[in-house]
């Protein structure tokens, strides 16, 4: 892919290995200002792991990371204002209000009290969340939570999201708000890692798709681009055929197969 601009993330050569096994095989991967990107693997492919190295969370790695011109690791986590994560499994502090932990995470990232706390509040306002902003995060719903989260990796207008299953539990009507905003956003010029297993989303909101398999990209490139490739009609077709995955019919039958037995 081709840009004038400078990338805002560069892997070369990432490699990464957990007690001698190898999970990431040489990764190379520079994303731009106002990607999209479908960041799409089967279990196990080494997705998450490659984002926990691009935010400073796992270190032991071999090759080249840049975020914004940074190395993660290296003592300056200045670039981690400039990040907005969504991680799949999240440790919210279930016993603060959402006003609390909204303020809590704007004041890490930067902001005053006062900003954190009206930002938050506006934000869970648009969501139809204005009602029970001062109340404990443990009554919420999971969706709620969801939102909660969301809000609070956007709060200091970051140039680089993260997000890994963003959309978990939210309605069809939040479903909509949030494509359109990351679209929004995407055009301003951030730049957004989307990681998902539902393949159709990925396919519509994604201005390029990354398939990592085995700890390699195995694909890179826009839907159309990868559809010329393949010869297929859907992400999940494409993906199945990339991926070398073509038993569903055969493992789903004898699935079925067990649960009869008794
Ligand atoms: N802390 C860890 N210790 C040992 N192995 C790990 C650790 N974290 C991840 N792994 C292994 O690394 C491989 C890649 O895991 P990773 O979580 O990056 O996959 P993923 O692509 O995000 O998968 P999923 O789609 O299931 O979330 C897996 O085989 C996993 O078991």
């Amino acid at each position: 892919m081709t840009t004038t601009k400078d990338p805002v993330i560069k892997l070369a050569n990432l490699r990464m290995s957990y007690g001698g096994r190898q999970v990431l095989n040489g990764v190379d991967l520079e994303v731009y200002p106002g990607q999209i990107i479908g960041y799409i693997g089967p279990n196990g492919a080494g997705k998450s792991t490659t984002v926990k190295i691009m935010l400073g969370l796992v270190e032991g790695y071999q090759g080249e990371v840049q975020v914004f011109g940074q190395h993660p690791g290296d003592g300056d986590a200045s670039y981690m204002k400039r990040i907005g994560y969504v991680p799949e499994i999240a440790e919210l502090y279930d016993t603060l209000t959402a006003r609390e932990y909204l303020t809590f995470i704007g004041e890490l990232y930067g902001l005053s009290t006062d900003e954190a706390e009206m930002r938050a509040r506006r934000m869970m306002t648009e969501f139809s969340l204005g009602d029970v902003f001062n109340s404990r995060i443990t009554t919420f719903s999971k969706g709620m939570k969801q939102k909660v989260l969301l809000i609070s990796s956007l709060l200091h207008n970051p140039d680089v999201l993260f997000l890994d299953e963003p959309l978990s539990g939210l309605d069809a009507n939040s479903v909509m708000v949030v494509k359109e905003m990351l679209a929004l956003l995407a055009a301003q010029g951030k730049a957004i890692f989307y990681s998902s297993h539902i393949m159709d989303v990925v396919e519509k909101i994604s201005s390029r798709i990354v398939l990592l398999d085995g700890g390699r990209i195995v694909a890179d490139g826009s839907f159309d681009e990868l559809k010329a490739q393949n010869h297929e009609g859907s992400l999940e077709q494409i993906f199945n055929q990339l991926t070398g995955f073509n038993e569903h019919q055969d493992i789903a039958g004898r699935l079925v197969s067990i649960v009869q037995e008794v």
